[in-house]
């Protein structure tokens, strides 16, 4: 059994822009200030030191069961650390292999950046993927090989599309303060920041406004 998954302000983590500050020590911040799940991230990382840092990360979170910790890339250091779930693009390995190596009860997330990703994750046989990532919304500086910006309009298509196909759908790229509560409007499950907290002085005052911008976000797509 999958355990539950909470994506409404869903973290991604960079080292270098926590500092000097440990991701931990920002994680456990934000995990009280409502920030739902955590992806562990560095792309410099060598795969002990990933399994290190995603270490840190859980033991940050411990006294938040319902916030889940999911690995970037890395679905060996993700069967280590028994992370609870790992996530996965276009360019990383395919995603039927990963869940058979993940088993049935870790979460597994796969990036979309175009309607014919979206239609093949689709495609994929029941319980494969649990959620996608709509990417970028934005351009963003942090993923700057990322492709083309979907916009809010496209990503909103994207949606609806997955959630209707039973995914967890989360927007990412490109999310700052002033843009969450669009990103929040276009129906998305939850999005995802890096940016937007890892380097802010105050990353729990961060959260808590970004919290706040998701349910006016909400409340304006209810209105529509
Ligand atoms: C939730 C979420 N969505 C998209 C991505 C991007 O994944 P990927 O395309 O594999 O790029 P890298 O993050 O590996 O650089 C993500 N990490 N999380
Ligand atoms: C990890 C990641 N993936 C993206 C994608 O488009 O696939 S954008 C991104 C980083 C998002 O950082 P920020 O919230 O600071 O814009
Ligand atoms: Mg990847």
């Amino acid at each position: 059994m999958r355990p539950p998954f909470d994506p409404t302000l869903y973290l991604v983590t960079d080292t270098g822009l926590c500092r000097p500050r440990s991701v931990a020590d920002v994680v456990r911040a934000v995990v009280a200030a409502g920030v739902t799940a955590v992806q562990v991230r560095d792309k410099h990382a060598s795969r002990r030191e990933l399994l290190a840092l995603t270490r840190t990360v859980q033991a940050a979170v411990v006294d938040h069961p319902g916030v889940a910790v999911v690995v970037n890339d890395a679905v060996d250091v993700a069967v280590l650390a028994d992370a609870d779930g790992v996530h996965v693009g276009q360019d990383d390995l395919p995603v039927e292999e990963v869940r058979a190596l993940i088993g049935a009860d870790r979460h597994l997330g796969l990036s979309v950046s175009s309607a014919a990703e979206l239609d093949a994750a689709l495609a994929l046989p029941p319980g494969t993927v649990d959620l996608v990532g709509l990417s970028p919304v934005w351009e963003t500086p942090v993923k700057p090989d990322a492709g083309p910006a979907l916009g809010p309009a496209r990503a909103a298509t994207l949606a609806t599309a997955a959630r209707a196909g039973g995914l967890i759908a989360v927007a990412i790229g490109g999310i700052t303060l002033d843009r969450a509560a669009e990103a929040a409007a276009t129906g998305v499950d939850g999005i995802c920041v890096v940016a937007a907290v890892c380097p802010e002085a105050d990353p729990a005052g961060a959260a808590r406004r970004l919290r706040e911008e998701i349910v006016r976000g909400r409340l304006a797509q209810v209105a529509r």
